[in-house]
């Protein structure tokens, strides 16, 4: 292959335009060895970043292995096993209904062989499942294989709290790095336009370009013509504002299903916006401010999240139905997952081991209501007596 050759036009027209990013390159050197992809998890947003992932690995044979494997939680649909319905009719019937799939990619319901040879993995299971899985796959993943995780949660217990990314490295032992955005996975397979930040550190046995994952290559593989992808660095800031903003959601979801309308949401959202910033700079304090108001992980996924997403429509029939969060999730998701239930748990439990639940009033109301039964109601004088109490 000459020099010029060797190098791929990838992105012109979508180079983060005014603010400082990793890559501001267009050419990306073709791969020695192509990169071969995994997608573990094939939920909702498993099977549409399954589905932009392919799309690229089939679209940049010099840099991708054509072949995207991705690892599906087995289960019969009508006597039928997911697996051979998505590799025969190309569709997930179950957790994407409706949106057609590339060929290329292709589902296994064996974890440890859908990770065999694999360069990058892409991680997408709702986090509940994520100890189990990295149990599992412990001693089947090189070191050299790099990841993205783009779970939305956090993991805490005897390390205090820890973001996803950083729990998959210390488990696997793997450097992992995060993809959050204002992401509604039905408008995204739709291939409606969205935007989405992609973070990762480049770790210090990094092989060269060429050979190893950097910021370009992540761009290639997640970058679409309805999909623009920002490559930054601050993982944590992605991480923290993707799992908080699940939170903030349920509580947008409680007022609006109290009939409060417009401005009630608003003020749940500005409130929010601020534990998360707290959030990030008491527990994360390498996670840039920036990050919150300028990422589409930040600010933009923080609004699209409280006028679509799963967490809010959960929220919002607890309030007109009276039902608990696991009844209305249930009645709601067809086996999907409203995120928001466990994280506001995991972050009231985080909280209360260091003191802090005051400082989090929003976060702890929706606790409360969640899990204690709090009158939803009582919402405005929980966040506001805290408030009081701080001055
Ligand atoms: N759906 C979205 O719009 C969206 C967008 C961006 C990010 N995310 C995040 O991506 C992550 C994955 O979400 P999703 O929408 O793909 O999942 P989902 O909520 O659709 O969950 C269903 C998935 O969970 C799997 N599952 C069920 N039981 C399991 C078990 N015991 N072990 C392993 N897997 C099991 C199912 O097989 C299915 O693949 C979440 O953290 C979510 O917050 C979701
Ligand atoms: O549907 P949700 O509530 O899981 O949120 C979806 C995405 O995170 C929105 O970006």
């Amino acid at each position: 292959m000459s020099a010029a050759a060797d190098r791929l036009n990838l992105t012109s027209g979508h180079l983060n335009a005014g603010r400082k990013r990793s890559s501001s390159s267009v050419s990306l050197k073709a791969a020695e060895k192509p990169f071969k992809v995994t997608v573990i998890g094939s939920g909702n947003w498993g099977t549409t970043i399954a589905k932009v992932v392919a799309e690229n690995c089939k679209g940049y044979p010099e840099v991708f292995a054509p072949i995207v494997q991705m690892w599906v939680f087995e289960e019969e649909i009508n006597g039928e096993k997911l697996t051979e319905i998505i590799n025969t009719r190309h569709q997930n019937v179950k957790y994407l209904p409706g949106i057609t799939l590339p060929d290329n990619l292709v589902a296994n319901p064996d974890l440890i062989d859908s990770v065999k040879d694999v360069d990058i993995i892409v991680f997408n299971i709702p986090h509940q499942f994520l100890p189990r899985i990295c149990s599992q796959l412990k001693g089947h993943v090189d070191s050299h294989v790099r990841a993205i995780s783009c779970l939305k949660g956090f993991e805490v217990g005897a390390k205090g709290v820890q973001l996803l990314s950083s729990y998959i490295t210390e488990e696997l032992g793997i450097q992992c790095g995060a993809l959050s955005g204002a992401n509604i996975a039905t408008e995204v397979a739709q291939e409606h336009w969205s935007e989405t930040t992609v973070a990762y550190h480049i770790p210090k046995d990094f092989r060269g370009e060429g050979k190893d994952v950097d910021h370009k290559v992540l761009k290639a593989l997640f970058h679409r013509p309805y999909f623009h992808v920002s490559v930054i660095e601050d993982v944590a800031g992605i991480s923290i504002s993707g799992a908080l903003k699940n939170v903030v959601a349920l509580g947008c979801g409680f007022v609006e299903g109290l009939g409060w309308g417009n401005n009630a949401s608003a003020a749940i959202q500005r409130v929010g916006l601020g534990e998360i910033i707290r959030f990030g700079q008491m527990f994360f304090p390498e996670s840039r401010d920036e990050t919150y108001y300028q990422e589409s992980a930040g600010v933009a996924d923080l609004i699209t999240t409280c006028a679509g997403g799963r967490n809010v429509k959960v929220a919002r029939l607890m309030a007109t139905s009276g039902k608990d969060a696991w009844e209305c999730e249930k009645e709601l998701l067809n086996g999907q997952s409203a995120q928001g239930l466990i994280t506001c748990k995991e972050v009231h439990e985080w909280l209360e081991t260091c003191g802090s639940v005051e400082d989090f009033p929003l976060f702890e109301a929706v606790y409360q209501i969640v899990y204690n039964n709090y009158p939803m109601k009582n919402l405005p004088d929980m966040i506001e007596e805290l408030d009081l109490h701080e001055d």
